[in-house]
């Protein structure tokens, strides 16, 4: 589970996040949606540890970003778009060397990469190098990196960005399969057919605010929108429409 309470985050004089609270419970896709520039990213890499709050905190099943921030990183994975591989290492390779940043044993390793082959297909990546991988090959390494260690949550930002149809596909199915395990999946995009496809509920943020938080019915019904691009515009015309 994840615990967003009264977050806020300045980049000196931007504010890119304002006193958002929600919370989000296992075994779901959540949505995270908002247009560009709208905070996501500064939100997800916040959760992350990867940046320090101005105020606020959050929390990752149970710990606390500030006061046990390797506690959260190993309870989280992240897909956030860069690849990143390093060219020369197989995806073999490239696996054992994150399983080992969480101390994890080399058979404890080539089990997880055989309980990971059966959801994401591995066998043409595991023992070719990454310098040789197609676009979709480098995406099924990078998603069973970030799941190496089985975190509770799973972090995609905006992941899906330049993919193909399959390897889109294949990317969606997975997520529904990791959701299926338990897990809480966190998706940020500005896809909203992809929302409306993955999630129950999600929070929807805007120049750094959160403008609603709750089921994707719940906002149709508050908006009296049957589609969530409608009722997105409907919530961000209401906040306008306040100042
Ligand atoms: N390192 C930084 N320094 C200064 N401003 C930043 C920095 N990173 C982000 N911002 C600003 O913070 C705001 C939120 O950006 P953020 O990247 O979190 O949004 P986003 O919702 O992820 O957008 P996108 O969908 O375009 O990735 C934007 O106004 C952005 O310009």
């Amino acid at each position: 589970m994840v615990r967003i309470e009264h977050l806020s985050k300045s980049y000196g004089k931007v504010a890119a996040l304002k006193d958002v609270t929600f919370d989000a419970q296992d075994s779901q896709i959540f949505g995270l949606l908002g247009p560009n520039g709208a905070g996501k990213t500064t939100l997800l890499r916040t959760l992350a540890t990867l940046l320090a709050p101005t105020q606020g905190t959050a929390s990752v099943a149970g710990f606390d970003i500030r006061k046990n921030p390797e506690q959260v990183r190993r309870n989280i994975g992240v897909v956030n778009g860069g690849m990143g591989l390093y060219d020369r290492l197989t995806g073999r390779e490239i696996l054992h060397y994150f399983g080992g940043f969480y101390d994890m044993k080399r058979p404890q390793i080539e089990e997880r990469i055989r309980v990971l082959d059966g959801f994401l297909d591995l066998k043409e990546v595991l023992d070719r190098r990454a310098g040789e991988y197609s676009t979709g090959m480098k995406q099924k390494i990078v998603v069973a990196r970030a799941v190496i260690h089985d975190p509770k949550v799973l972090i995609l930002d905006e992941a899906t960005n330049g993919l193909d149809v399959v390897a889109r596909r294949a990317l969606l199915d997975f997520v529904k399969s990791y959701r299926s395990s338990g897990k809480l999946v966190l998706y940020s995009t500005h896809v909203m057919e992809e929302v409306e496809e993955l999630c129950e509920n999600l929070a929807v943020i805007d120049h750094g605010s959160l403008l609603f938080h709750g089921s994707l019915q719940d906002l149709k019904f508050r908006t009296r929108k049957p589609r969530l691009e409608e009722a997105f515009f409907e919530l961000a015309r209401g906040v306008s429409h306040a100042h």
